[in-house]
């Protein structure tokens, strides 16, 4: 199964983004075709949200441009929505009206509809105080399928939850995505669920795409040997490099 079709193609072409003297991302170029989930991995640090951000707008490239749909990413989209670790709900507004944020017209059947998306149509009328991590990142998630957006980006969205509770967000976040057929793009630590929700992974490494592949599996997934041969072959990548600045830390003990 694929959303993958044509469309909408988020193009980020030799984009650098510069912090005072630090170059965070350097020259990276990247076609996302419409419709695809794409996890983008690597070393805390290594410039994952920085990339976001400009996906999203919030920033700009020092070098390089970004465009979704034909047109230049300059600013927040509105067909674009994000979603963070964090689920940043209003907590004076009731579930149901922090999910109207999301709506367009601000029609409420469209925020139940929604609710009902993440099973949680019955805590409409709940205060987000009054509901766990878990639902308050479902009820985010409704916020921002709400707008039916062409884009979603997520920020590690499921870090801050339990392993259970992040099995369960991640069967829905993929469950959603092959209705709904919005292009994804996640940020995540975790290369156990880059590989079970994405088409695609990317590895990020000196600010510059150091792996770019494609995860051939069916869906829904198992942890099977394919599962685990496409785990071990990312996560090899990314210790390789661990165990090269090993060598060279115990090579700089020795001259000391
Ligand atoms: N607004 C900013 N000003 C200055 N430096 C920044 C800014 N935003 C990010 N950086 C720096 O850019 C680098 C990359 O940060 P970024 O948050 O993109 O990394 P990351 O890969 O998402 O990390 P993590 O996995 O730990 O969240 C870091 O060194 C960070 O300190």
């Amino acid at each position: 199964m694929s959303n993958i079709h044509e469309g909408n193609q988020l193009h980020i072409e030799s984009v650098s983004k510069r912090f005072g003297e630090k170059d965070v991302l350097q020259g990276v170029t990247l076609a996302i075709p419409s419709g695809q989930f794409v996890a983008i991995v690597g070393r805390s640090g290594c410039g994952k949200s920085t990339l976001l951000r400009l996906i999203a707008g919030l920033d700009e490239p020092t070098e390089g441009k970004l465009s979704f749909d034909s047109s230049d990413i300059k600013g927040i989209r509105e067909d674009t929505r994000m979603l963070f670790q964090d689920a940043r709900l209003l907590p004076w507004k009731k579930a149901v009206d922090n999910v109207k944020i999301g709506v367009k017209s601000g029609n409420v059947d469209k925020a139940l509809e929604a609710l009902g998306q993440v099973g949680l149509k019955d805590r409409a009328q709940d205060w987000p105080g009054v509901l766990s991590g878990g639902q308050r990142q479902r009820i985010a998630l409704a916020r921002a399928l709400a707008g039916s957006p062409q884009l979603l980006l997520l920020d590690e969205p499921l870090g801050a939850l339990d392993a259970l509770t992040r099995i369960e967000m991640q069967q829905l976040i993929e469950n959603l995505w092959a209705e709904q057929q919005f292009t994804a793009v996640l940020v995540t630590h975790d290369v156990s669920e880059a590989v079970a929700l994405a088409d695609r992974v990317i590895l990020i490494e000196n600010g510059q795409i150091a792996l770019d592949i494609l995860i051939t599996l069916d869906r829904p997934r198992e942890r099977d040997s394919g599962f685990i041969h496409f785990e071990k072959l990312i996560l090899n990548r990314i210790l390789e490099r661990t165990e090269d600045d090993l060598s060279k830390f115990k090579r700089n003990s020795y001259a000391i």
